[in-house]
């Protein structure tokens, strides 16, 4: 019998690390090959199983990651930007696939994360379900057919512990609103308007944010014209929606060339 694949997963004491650690336990394709927190963190050292409330699973929460990723195939990451950019590094040295879920990286993080995707396999995305990354291509499409008498709106909703806005789902909604368009995102970005902003710039693409309650994540794209509008939602209701599809990059990433690759890629849509 074949060994399977073991997963390593970082920030594992958060809403994400939780989340990934009950689906690879309930996977039958992947295994748990290690724990990650930050020194410091009072779950390091412990059993990993009785730190999320439950029985011993002989795992014990490190905070060295190249021990961990050195006996890794995969591991999955949904941390904050300075750890992932770290992790990126680290990763590559393992050869180990790295499944990027953590949001508001800056340029130079994703430079520095793309010139580890030289030497491994990396998959990012800001959103790893199949319903955004199937409204990803739609927007595109939609902002491919129109002109800009349709103004583009992206409006987002998520939990009131969520530290980065707009969210990183909504930056792929505009990212793929732009290139319908045929423009690049920076130059029409409008974020977060307040004041006397004077009316709205044609071709500009509008980012608002919602931070409340327990909200795991709502998306909105409007097209916006005379006497029309067009509004494509996704709502997310579940946090284990994304880290079933990082258990899938992961596994989806094995064997394949070194490289950048996002969810598309995985799902079959590119
Ligand atoms: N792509 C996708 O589909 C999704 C992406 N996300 C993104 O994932 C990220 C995490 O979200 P969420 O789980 O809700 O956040 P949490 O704050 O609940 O968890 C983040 C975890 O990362 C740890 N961490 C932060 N900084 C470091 C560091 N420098 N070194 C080691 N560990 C660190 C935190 O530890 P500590 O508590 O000690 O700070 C914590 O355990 C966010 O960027 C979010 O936007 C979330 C859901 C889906
Ligand atoms: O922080 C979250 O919770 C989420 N973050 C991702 C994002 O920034 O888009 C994905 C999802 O919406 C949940």
């Amino acid at each position: 019998m074949t060994e399977l694949p073991g997963v390593v997963v970082t920030g594992v004491s958060g809403r994400m690390g939780q989340m990934l650690v009950r689906e690879i336990l309930a996977s039958d394709r992947l295994k748990l090959a290690g724990a990650l927190e930050r020194s410091g963190h009072d779950w390091v050292g412990r059993d990993l199983g009785e730190c999320m409330g439950g029985a011993a699973l002989g795992v014990l929460v490190s905070d060295d990651p190249l021990e961990a990723f050195a006996r890794a195939q995969a591991v999955i990451d949904f941390t904050a930007p300075a750890a992932t950019v770290a992790f990126a590094e680290l990763a590559a040295q393992a050869r180990a696939v790295h499944v990027i879920g953590t949001t508001g990286l800056s340029a130079d993080d994703l430079a520095k994360i793309h010139t580890a995707g030289r030497h491994a396999v990396i998959v990012r995305a800001g959103n790893m379900s199949l319903g955004v990354n199937l409204l990803t291509k739609v927007t595109r499409q939609v902002a491919a057919a129109l002109d800009e008498d349709w103004d583009i709106e992206i409006v987002e909703a998520h939990h009131n512990k969520k530290v980065d806005a707009p969210s990183g789902t909504a930056l792929m909604l505009g990212e793929a609103a732009a290139e319908g368009r045929g423009v690049e995102l920076d130059a029409v970005s409008d974020r977060g308007r307040d004041g006397i902003t004077g009316a709205r710039k044609r071709g500009d693409i509008g980012f608002h944010a919602i931070r409340g309650g327990d909200v795991v994540g709502e998306h909105e794209v409007i097209f916006a014209s005379a006497g029309e509008r067009i509004v494509i939602k996704h709502i997310a209701s579940d946090r284990a929606l994304f880290a079933r599809g990082a258990l899938k990059a992961a596994l989806w990433g094995q064997g394949k060339a070194p490289g950048e690759y996002d969810m598309l890629d995985v799902l079959g849509l590119n």
